[in-house]
């Protein structure tokens, strides 16, 4: 179980050097299945650390949350596709035109050019939003409404899945089935400080909803032993994975 959950895990690598960044992908190649590239490090580094990554072994998740025109979010997106990586996201408020031009624009170009396509997937409501957040920006529905519903139109425009908190994974199943990828940052083991996270569950919970892949960072990094931590979070999405299992 404990391989299981590896493959499920991803780091966040939210640093301000390649260096720091190969460093941490060395420290913890076999502690977790994924690294995510996000704005902070791509923005330092550009699209060498990906590739960086991918040599030393690496699958890449390429956090860069688009969120622009159906236009330049689908080429954007084709460019991540060139690079390699495992995964890809775009903002689900961006709109069903920009997720549908986005999704068939992947699937022409990694036919095309005989790429491995992506997991494609849609960010929700961010992990760092609560009802007040929203109401701060106009939206008054519930959290609980907003997330199933934008996660069925990323569905409906063909994306792979969504990234969204633990806490919403059953409502997503339940608007878009098993066959669906949740991939949820908002994780926050015992010992860890919540930070600028508001909708978070334990590791163990995120399982026991059903993520398919848990997005960790300044629980690990932050850690006295940062491998200890992360043993420890592998230890608790294997309990709770064979706990699912027997269920
Ligand atoms: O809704 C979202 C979407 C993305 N993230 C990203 O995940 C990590 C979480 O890091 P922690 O240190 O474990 O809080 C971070 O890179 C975010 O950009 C998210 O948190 N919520």
């Amino acid at each position: 179980m404990i391989e299981a959950a590896k493959q499920r895990l991803v780091f966040a690598l939210d640093v301000d050097s390649c260096s720091a960044a190969e460093r941490w992908a060395e420290q913890l190649h076999d502690k977790v299945g994924l690294f995510k590239v996000g704005k902070q490090l791509f923005t330092k580094c550009g699209p060498d650390i990906v590739r960086r990554i991918q040599q030393r072994g690496g699958q890449v998740f390429l956090d860069l949350k688009y969120h622009d025109i159906p236009n330049t979010v689908a080429r954007a997106t084709v460019e991540a596709c060139r690079l390699g990586v495992k995964m890809v996201n775009v903002h689900a408020l961006g709109g069903p035109t920009m997720m549908r031009e986005t999704a068939a624009a992947v699937k022409e170009c990694c036919a095309a050019e005989n790429l491995e396509r992506p997991i494609l997937l849609a960010v929700t409501i961010l992990t760092s939003s609560d009802q007040e957040t929203l109401r701060a920006v106009g939206i008054d529905r519930p959290i609980e409404e907003m997330v199933p519903l934008l996660a069925k139109l990323a569905q409906q425009a063909g994306l792979d899945g969504v990234v969204a908190s633990p806490r919403e994974v059953p409502l997503i199943r339940r608007a878009c089935g098993n066959d669906f990828v949740i991939v949820t940052p908002g994780v926050r083991p015992a010992f860890a400080s919540v930070d600028d996270q508001k909708r978070i569950t334990t590791p163990a919970d995120a399982i026991v909803a059903g993520a398919d892949y848990l997005v960790v960072g300044r629980p690990i990094a932050k850690a006295d032993d940062s491998r200890v931590a992360a043993t420890m979070i592998l230890e608790e999405m294997a309990r709770a994975l064979a706990e699912v299992d027997c269920g």
